[in-house]
């Protein structure tokens, strides 16, 4: 069977292209065919139809248990780091079971409770900044998040444990970050244990190091309940599913590797591309403050989450240059058409979300960075969704949107940033993330007083 707008290029060039420059790849397909093509990509089984056409993204996404079934196992690289019980690789009823149970532990009202803990680690990273040395911004955001992840998610604080665990969890997620190393995961002749020195070898013993300390915290846990942590883990450990069955130790090991894969890259890219977008336009950062301000020298981390401008900021951030820049595939369960192009069983489908955010009708003059449009308008969820849909939507969206707002809020409240570099960022593949080329390089010129605070001052001593 035909499928939609097959590209002609010689195969080996799209994949090629794909890996190298994601962006260039789909924009010259779009150019040609506006709604729907089919493509040769790595990753998803070779061929594949990208769709950008908002009603048809719902068709698919309403349905995606289904007729367009969202299968884990075209993930199945990722086995070998997340395990079988991961979200990320489960189908049908076993995945269903599982998203039951770690859901309400994300639910956004949950959030605030993280709200000083995101504050505080970002002031502490950010204190230990050299005044003036120019920094890597993306470094920086990852190490807040990281540490985030860590806190919030994983219930760690300072100490043996979560200092060996951050070690080891940061050797294991760099191996994404390189063609090279996260070609491991790709081909598995290469998954062949020479001993401690061989590639695979390291990966081995390193991730049965993790697995140990995660396994003797799950143990402490179980072993000495305590009603009032607030952590994440700790709600896992105490969620039931529709039979009152808990999750078993390697089901809480598998989601919390998962959570933090899905969750580290993303949320620090996602905040890098923020602040160089603020400090790109200096009207941005202008208009930022002034919102910012009127909050006074502590505000409440929930009044800073409803911040209309910063929420605008932080959306048009995850527009341009989506993260995640297409959904988890989608596979053709029986014969049908989409947009006038008949489908197989077993089709691949993506939903492309970097496409979406880039249709001019939605989105007038799409290459540039303009908050207000989404002052002026509200999107739908199938023209604005940075965090995909349906069955696989994120599950860390809260908690992503949380600490991005919160992050943002701090440093730009308490300091004076400058971009090094005038040159525009251009967008590149980094893993799973479409991340800034050149990670933000900035430099810090001073600490930042709250305008408001001042002139409350001013006007109490001129009484
Ligand atoms: C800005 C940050 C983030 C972005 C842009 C993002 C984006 C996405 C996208 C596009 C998907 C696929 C959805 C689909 O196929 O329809 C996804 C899935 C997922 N995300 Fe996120 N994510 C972010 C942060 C997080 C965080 C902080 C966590 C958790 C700590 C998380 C956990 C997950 C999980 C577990 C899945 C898989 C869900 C499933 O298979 O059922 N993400 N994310």
């Amino acid at each position: 069977m035909q499928l939609p707008n097959t590209l002609t290029t010689p195969a080996f060039l799209q994949k090629l292209q794909w890996v190298l420059d994601p962006v260039g790849f789909m924009e010259n397909a779009a150019q040609q065919y506006p709604e729907i093509f089919t493509a040769e990509v790595v990753g998803f089984g070779n061929t594949v139809v990208f769709v950008h056409h908002p009603a048809t993204i719902q068709e698919i996404l309403t349905d995606d248990r289904k007729k367009f079934a969202a299968l884990g196992g075209v993930n199945k690289i990722l086995h070998p780091f997340l395990g079988s019980y991961s979200l990320i690789l489960l189908d049908g009823n076993q995945h269903k079971r599982q998203r039951q149970l770690v859901t309400p532990s994300f639910h956004g009202e949950r959030m605030q409770a993280y709200g000083q803990l995101i504050s505080n680690l970002t002031e502490k990273v950010f204190s230990q900044l050299p005044i003036g040395e120019p920094f890597i911004a993306r470094n920086v955001t990852q190490e807040i998040s990281l540490q985030v992840i860590l806190q919030a998610v994983f219930g760690l604080h300072e100490g043996e444990r979560f200092q060996k665990l951050k070690h080891l969890l940061t050797l294991l997620l760099d191996l994404f970050k390189s063609p090279l190393t996260s070609s491991l995961f790709f081909f598995s002749f290469l998954q062949k244990d020479f001993g401690a020195w061989s590639p695979w070898g390291k990966f081995l013993r390193d991730r049965q190091k993790i697995d140990e300390l995660l396994y003797a915290e799950i143990a402490e846990r179980r072993a000495k309940p305590d009603s009032e942590r607030i952590d994440i883990l700790s709600l896992l450990i105490s969620a039931r599913d529709e039979a009152g069955q808990a999750m078993t130790d390697q089901e809480l090991r598998d989601q919390l590797m998962t959570l933090i894969l899905a969750g580290y890259e993303t949320t620090a890219t996602a905040i890098a591309w923020a602040l160089y977008w603020i400090h790109y336009l200096p009207q941005v950062r202008e208009k930022l403050l002034q919102e910012l301000d009127t909050l006074g020298q502590f505000p409440d981390p929930m009044k800073i989450f409803q911040l209309p401008y910063l929420t605008a900021v932080c959306n048009e951030t995850l527009r341009i240059y989506p993260i995640v820049m297409f959904s988890f595939p989608r596979i053709v369960q029986e014969p049908c058409e989409l947009l006038g192009h008949p489908l197989e069983t077993g089709t691949v489908l993506l939903a492309s979300i970097y496409l979406t955010h880039q249709r001019e009708d939605l989105y007038p003059q799409p290459k540039q960075f303009k908050p207000e449009r989404f002052l002026k308008q509200q999107f739908s969820p199938y023209e604005f969704m940075p965090f995909g849909g349906g069955v696989r939507r994120c599950m860390g969206e809260a908690l992503a949107q949380f600490e991005m707002k919160l992050v943002l809020a701090t440093i730009l409240s308490r300091y004076q940033l400058t971009l090094v570099d005038r040159r525009p960022e251009k967008p590149q593949r980094r893993g799973f993330a479409l991340a800034p080329a050149n990670g933000v390089k900035m430099v810090i010129t001073g600490q930042r007083v709250n305008q408001k605070s001042l002139e409350n001052i001013a006007t109490t001593s001129a009484l």
